[in-house]
């Protein structure tokens, strides 16, 4: 029997999201019609022997309750929210749950940091360490970056006939490996040993510095306090995987991961996939997703790489391309989004135009993963990115915006282009 952990962090985390987070916890934003975190739980389902999810985060009950009871009704699969107290950190959190992550004694357990997207291949992941389950106590999914890019990941080095991990940097300041930490791990329950310790000297560390140390003393990072030193004992492994995966860090990254999302909708889920009834309403061009409940008019052209929320209305002659649309935003007649997330219940006037600049992967560069640049580069001006539209912001008809953020409920009255509105 398997379990699973998706981390999920809280509410001082993801603050590169914003404002897209500001009225909806990052984890459940929607990415291809799906909360992000729906995502790793459709890829849970697909191992068999798995019986549990655990969601763990410090976000209140009250913020993820409703989606938990929801897939719960939606998957038979018991799924639970464990709330820490404060942030104990990526491994911290699984040593204070632990007496309910070993209940019924699961073989092993996935651990899946919430703010990735992928291909998740977790059955190969799952048989590369039941094969070595006589040593393995973790292993690390993992991909190739670029050299640059790797510095801010987990990077690793491995034996290249074994693929144990002999050497673990987290975010090194010069160049290690362009191998780098996925944040996907098959876990065995010995690992709560090993955490074990690490809790006990760090407790007794603070009791010598007589309550004067740095941090809680039951922060556990599990990148540099478990996998950095268990790096080079043969219990770390790695599984190298060539199947798209990225990082979710920004609102740019999330218009990324769509269009990844659904073009794995093809092969996994096409029914998801506009085409049938909707095509008939307006013309689709592949890849996109529309909830039901939306009314499109049959003169807009939608795609590709688009995604459009429950009860969404696009007006006749809208044009949409690569852009998210959230539940009940309205698009009025022959208006424009390009590269734009379009925030709940905002309204764009007729005739206008809101584009943004796409942050993709450079094509050229093999390995390239998502930039997830600040908002402001050094000289303080606003780095070219997606159009963002909080939540009920109104755009005027015949205005146009160009790369800017809108916070929400606020009412435009004029163009604006590289500016936040705040
Ligand atoms: N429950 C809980 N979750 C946490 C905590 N701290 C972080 N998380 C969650 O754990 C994940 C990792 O978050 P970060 O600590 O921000 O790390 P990172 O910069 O994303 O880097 C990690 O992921 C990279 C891959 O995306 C790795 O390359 C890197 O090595 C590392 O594991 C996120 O989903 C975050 O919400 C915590 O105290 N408690």
């Amino acid at each position: 029997m398997l379990k699973a952990v998706i981390l999920i962090g809280g509410p001082q985390k993801g603050t590169r999201f914003r404002p897209l987070s500001l009225d909806i916890p990052k984890p459940l934003f929607p990415v291809a019609g799906l909360p992000i975190i729906q995502h790793h739980i459709e890829a849970c389902l697909s191992v068999k022997e798995l019986k549990e999810i655990f969601i763990i985060g410090f976000y209140p009950v009250t913020q993820i309750q409703q989606f938990v009871n929801d897939m719960q009704l939606q998957y038979d699969i018991p799924i639970k929210y464990l709330q820490e107290f404060t942030a104990l950190g990526t491994a911290g959190c699984l040593f204070h749950f632990r007496d309910q992550i070993r209940l019924g004694s699961p073989d092993a357990f996935f651990v899946m940091n919430g703010d990735v997207c992928a291909d998740f291949c977790l059955n190969d992941l799952y048989q590369f360490h039941k094969d070595r389950s006589a040593e393995a106590f973790i292993t690390i999914m993992s991909t190739e970056a670029t050299k640059q890019q790797s510095l801010n990941y987990g990077c690793l080095v491995l034996d290249k006939k074994s693929n144990e991990v002999t050497h673990y940097v987290e975010k090194p300041s010069s160049y290690v490996s362009t191998l780098i930490n996925c944040g996907v791990y098959v876990f065995s329950l010995k690992i709560f040993n090993i955490i074990g310790e690490t809790f006990m000297s760090k407790q007794e560390d603070y009791y010598k510095s007589n309550g004067n140390g740095s941090k809680d003393a039951g922060y556990i990072q599990l990148e540099r306090d478990i996998l950095t030193p268990l790096a080079g004992t043969g219990k770390l492994f790695a599984f190298p995987v060539s199947n798209w995966w990225s990082q979710l860090k920004t609102a740019s990254s999330a218009i990324y991961a769509n269009r990844h999302y659904l073009e794995l909708y093809r092969t996994k889920y096409p029914e998801r996939l506009a085409g049938g009834r909707q095509s008939e309403q307006c013309k689709i061009i592949p890849d996109v997703h529309i909830d039901d409940s939306a009314q499109i008019h049959p003169t807009a052209v939608i795609g590709p790489n688009v995604s459009i929320g429950p009860g969404v209305i696009i007006g006749a002659g809208v044009r949409i391309r690569e852009s998210i649309i959230l539940d009940a935003a309205v698009i009025e007649e022959r208006s424009l989004i390009l590269h734009s997330i379009i925030g709940r219940n905002s309204k764009v006037g007729k005739w206008a135009r809101v584009e943004g600049t796409p942050c993709d992967p450079d094509p050229n560069k093999p390995f390239a993963k998502m930039e997830n640049p600040r908002l402001f580069n050094i000289d303080g001006r606003l780095n070219p990115s997606i159009t963002i539209l909080g939540c009920s912001v109104s755009v005027p008809s015949e205005t146009i915006l160009l790369n800017s953020i809108v916070l929400p409920n606020k009412e435009l009255s004029k163009s604006i282009k590289n500016e936040i509105i705040l």
